[in-house]
């Protein structure tokens, strides 16, 4: 199947098969196959136009693909809006299937009488500009019918914001009462509080800072450096490779770096002690440390669901994120916050740690739980907010009864 030729509506029985197939090869499906609001197996598209970017360019002919829950009540006053971290998508909970190998990444969190109850909520989840899971992104076939690659223009956090308000226009909602998300979707759960305060009633910070740091554009550099690094990035013209090859090499290693961020020294160690895998591939003594395995297992996985170019437009996305850039300052942008807040850390972030989210606490004028951050105390380190279902969704669920 062509993409690039595809009818304006796609049957949806071949369509979420035939797209796994192409995110293998690292490509989404090309931005005009479809008609906005077309479902394709899961996900919904909708066409934003053009979109104006800090930078002073455009990206042209936008599309968002989402996902939702629910029925939004005839008043349109109980829509939430959900927004996925770094490698997330629109797919916040079930069912598995093709193109989907989980039963969603929220679904502990999302769904019938869960925190954010979809009996109750209409909830509605995009899939962020620069991704590959079904948004405009570099995998995307731009105006001159070639795939984007690294003529991608540089997005920022704030871009990407601007792109979800004008989605959420086009879907005919004004205001949220919640708009929620964790770790890069935090960064941009922010920036709607400051670009559209009247479209947000509440926001839920979870797990991210109001600029990122030094310290965390550095962890997030040697990543970049990882992919760039891999003779089959080819600068990021791989995806008609004659060989058919990608930068999986480079990927697999900034998806291994990124993991111990995510994760913590306690976790590992008990999880995994030292323990000796044999006879699995053997290298060396012929066999390899458990703990090799995982980080191997993990690295080689996420090349089969992520695009390399998507992966350095939004990690570079990530390093933008400065909620006072232009604001007079971070204090300035928080105290201009109007909506309810939660803000939460995870005591064993060592990616996003707790001192991110004391000055986010300390600077927003109405949270939910006073002038520091609800702290969850998790083995687990960042990744913390997409696996500690409870205590997150009774975090939330305070908030939305606010
Ligand atoms: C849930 C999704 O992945 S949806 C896809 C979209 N992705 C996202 O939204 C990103 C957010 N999600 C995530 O980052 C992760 O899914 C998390 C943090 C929520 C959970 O991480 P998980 O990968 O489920 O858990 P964990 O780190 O324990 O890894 C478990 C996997 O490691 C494998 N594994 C464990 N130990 C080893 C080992 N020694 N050697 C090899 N593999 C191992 C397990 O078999 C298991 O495999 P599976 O994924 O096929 O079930
Ligand atoms: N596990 C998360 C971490 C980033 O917040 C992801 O892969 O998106």
């Amino acid at each position: 199947m062509d993409w690039q030729t595809t009818s304006e509506t796609v049957p949806a029985s071949i369509v979420p098969e035939a797209r796994a197939a192409h995110q293998l090869a690292g490509r989404a499906p090309a931005t005009g196959a479809w008609r906005a609001g077309d479902p394709v197996g899961d996900r919904r598209f909708a066409r934003i136009g053009d979109l104006a970017l800090e930078s002073g360019q455009a990206l042209p002919d936008v599309r968002i693909a989402y996902e939702t829950w629910g029925t939004l009540a005839p008043a349109r006053d109980n829509a939430i809006l959900v927004l996925h971290a770094l490698t997330g998508d629109s797919h916040v909970l079930g069912p598995a299937g093709p193109g989907h190998p989980s039963a969603g990444w929220w679904p502990g969190v999302v769904g019938p009488g869960r925190a954010i109850d979809t009996d109750r909520w209409f909830v509605v989840a995009p899939n962020v500009v620069g991704g590959c899971q079904g948004s405009t992104g570099p995998s995307s076939v731009a105006p001159d019918g070639v795939e984007w690659g690294a003529r991608f223009p540089f997005l920022t956090i704030r871009d990407q914001v601007a792109a979800q308000i004008a989605f959420a226009r086009e879907l005919g909602i004004e205001r949220f009462a919640a708009v929620v998300g964790g770790s890069m979707g935090a960064m941009h759960v922010l920036e709607w509080a400051v670009m559209a305060p009247d479209a947000v009633e509440r926001i839920a910070v979870l797990a991210a800072p109001a600029a990122t740091t030094a310290d965390q554009i550095a962890l997030n550099s040697v990543q970049l450096e990882a992919v760039r690094s891999d003779p089959a990035f080819r600068g990021g013209a791989y995806y008609d490779a004659p060989d058919g090859d990608g930068p999986t090499r480079g990927l697999a290693l900034a998806r291994r770096m990124a993991m111990l961020n995510y994760r913590t020294p306690v976790e590992l160690n008990q999880r995994f002690e030292r323990s000796w895998q044999s006879g699995l591939d053997p290298l060396g003594g012929g066999g390899r440390f458990a703990v090799e395995s995982y980080l191997d297992f993990h690295g080689n996985k996420f090349t089969r669901r992520f695009d390399a170019n998507s992966y350095l437009v939004l990690t570079e996305a990530m390093n933008s994120h400065d909620l006072g850039r232009g604001r007079d300052g971070v204090p300035a942008a928080l105290d201009g916050i109007e909506a309810r807040a939660l803000v939460l850390g995870i005591d064993s972030d060592r990616y996003f740690s707790l001192e991110g989210q004391r000055e986010i606490a300390r600077g927003l004028r109405r949270t939910v739980h006073g002038d520091e951050p609800v702290v969850l105390r998790s083995d687990y380190g960042h990744d913390a907010f997409l696996i500690e279902d409870d205590a997150v969704g009774r975090a939330i669920g305070d908030l939305l009864a606010a």
